[in-house]
């Protein structure tokens, strides 16, 4: 599979769940524009990476599925938290996720060549998936010597779930991976209906991936 991002992360998931891949990211611009909700944002911004990186492979296209995605957090009043500029809006974004629930959505889009031919336009879908977590109220001294490990800078909503940003997390409710850049249980999901909906699938992806054993060749 072809993934459309930089994203050690997702690059790390999609690998645990049996992937074989080639990294191509996309290089976008990711401005929101006025008045978009953040779910048609990660969807838009996933969908011009994955046709971004399809273009670039040129005249015949990729010969294998390709998957782009977007993260953002959200807070209720709609506020959209990126990646931090620099380290006084990582300490502003975690001053406002303190003591708070906030939605962390990803958009994916999914692409595959068309049957038979690469000529032809390939087939595409997207969708987005949230999940709410709710932070522990944070300290000032706390979010500084969070800020300072550098490990924000680099993450949507200035933290990693996965990391020591793990440690303000109270709760959450949803796919623990979504908020760590991709829903890869959902998106297998998704690939497995485009795959057969394309047609010429023969096996079951999900069935595949399942079936695998330690050492065994990856799915896709
Ligand atoms: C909230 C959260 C985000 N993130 C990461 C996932 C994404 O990599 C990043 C959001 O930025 P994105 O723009 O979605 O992705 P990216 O810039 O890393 O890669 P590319 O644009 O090439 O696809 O934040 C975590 O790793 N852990 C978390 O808990």
């Amino acid at each position: 599979m072809i993934l459309a991002s930089a994203s050690p992360r997702r690059r790390q998931l999609l690998e645990r769940a049996g992937f074989s891949l080639e990294v191509r990211p996309a290089d976008i611009d990711e401005t929101r524009r006025v008045g978009e909700a953040p779910v048609d944002l990660v969807r838009r911004l996933a969908t011009e990476k994955a046709h971004a990186t399809w273009s670039s492979l040129g005249d015949c296209g990729a010969s294998e599925p390709l998957v782009a995605a977007d993260t953002i957090v959200w807070t209720a009043s709609g506020e959209v938290l990126g990646k931090p500029s620099d380290e006084d809006a990582a300490v502003r974004m975690l001053r406002e996720l303190s003591g708070v629930v906030h939605h962390v959505t990803t958009g994916v889009c999914l692409m595959l060549p068309a049957p038979g031919t690469a000529v032809e336009a390939p087939v595409e879908s997207s969708f987005t998936e949230t999940t709410s977590v709710r932070f522990y109220p944070l300290t000032d001294e706390e979010i500084r010597a969070y800020v300072a490990s550098g490990e924000p800078m680099d993450k949507a909503g200035a933290y990693g779930i996965q990391g020591t940003g793990g440690l303000f997390v109270a709760g959450i409710e949803g796919d623990w991976s979504n908020v760590v850049g991709l829903p890869v249980a959902r998106l297998v999901r998704e690939l497995d209906a485009l795959l057969r909906s394309r047609g010429g699938a023969e096996k079951d992806l999900l069935f595949e991936l399942l079936s695998r054993k330690p050492g065994d060749p990856s799915a896709l």
